[in-house]
């Protein structure tokens, strides 16, 4: 009511009030941002926190986290992280989340939940109960081992809209595969969320590449920009077992 005495014409009150509604929206704008970039923060923080005090270096590049994430596992750190996943995506339309089995189903159960989305796994054996599946390769370092991962045909199609999570980014054989899988669909990816990366094993590059090359066959443009994010990332492994886990921030690129 203030406001209306002091203007002279419906002009100033036409720009006033337009005023109020810029100013409310780039408020609102900046609150949803701080919010993002705290639970990113948390997330990561808490991650790198425990890799530091429960994560051990076996040597040969080996990372064990076996006590907080891929065997025994503190649900609530794996919560929260699949909740900062989901955040960096939210605006994305994401239809399902595609992980792989084993420990990625975690991290993807949880992203998903926030997301409201289905989550999927890509199978390593296909059962009785799947007649036609897509089906992809990779190969399990921890494991020494070629897999292959099998997603049934009728639950991803070219309308979807898909985000892979992993709980590791290593050498990218296993994301690229799930990628591949995202193309045999025909559906769309959005991007990829991982708890940690290592580095060192330069599956980013991997993985960019085969984005790359995807991008000159992807002839209905259906790929758009795709992010690439993790909560914490390993720059480097030292030594043989015992040596020291060098630890970088996340990436949220
Ligand atoms: O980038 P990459 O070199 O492909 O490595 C990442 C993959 O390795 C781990 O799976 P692993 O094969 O150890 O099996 P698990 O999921 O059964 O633990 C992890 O869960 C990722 O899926």
């Amino acid at each position: 009511m203030e406001v209306e005495f002091m203007l002279d014409s419906s002009e100033d009150k036409k720009r006033a009030t337009e005023n109020i509604l810029r100013q409310t929206r780039e408020a609102s704008r900046v609150d949803v941002h701080k919010e993002e970039d705290h639970l990113w923060s948390l997330a990561s923080g808490k991650l790198c926190e425990q890799i530091k005090k429960d994560g051990k270096n076996l040597g040969k590049g080996i990372l064990k986290v076996n006590s907080f994430i891929n065997h025994r596992v503190d649900v609530g750190l794996v919560d929260l992280c699949g909740h900062a996943l989901a955040d960096c995506f939210k605006n994305r339309d994401v239809t399902l989340i595609l992980t792989a089995q084993t420990s990625g189903v975690l991290p993807a159960q949880a992203c998903a939940r926030y997301l409201e989305r289905p989550m999927i796994f890509a199978r390593e054996k296909k059962p009785i109960t799947i007649s036609e599946s897509y089906q992809s390769q990779s190969r399990s370092h921890t494991r020494r081992m070629d897999v292959s991962l099998f997603v049934a045909k009728e639950f991803m199609g070219p309308s979807d809209r898909v985000l892979i999570v992993d709980d590791f980014l290593a050498s990218g054989t296993t994301a690229v595969a799930l990628l591949d899988i995202v193309r045999q669909a025909g559906a769309t990816c959005l991007g990829f969320g991982f708890l940690v990366e290592k580095e060192f094993e330069k599956g980013r590059e991997l993985l960019i590449k085969a984005l790359k090359e995807g991008k000159e066959d992807d002839e209905k443009g259906r790929e758009e920009e795709i992010r690439i994010v993790c909560l914490a990332n390993v720059v480097a492994l030292d030594g043989e077992e015992g040596g020291e886990i060098r630890l970088g921030g996340g990436k949220k690129s």
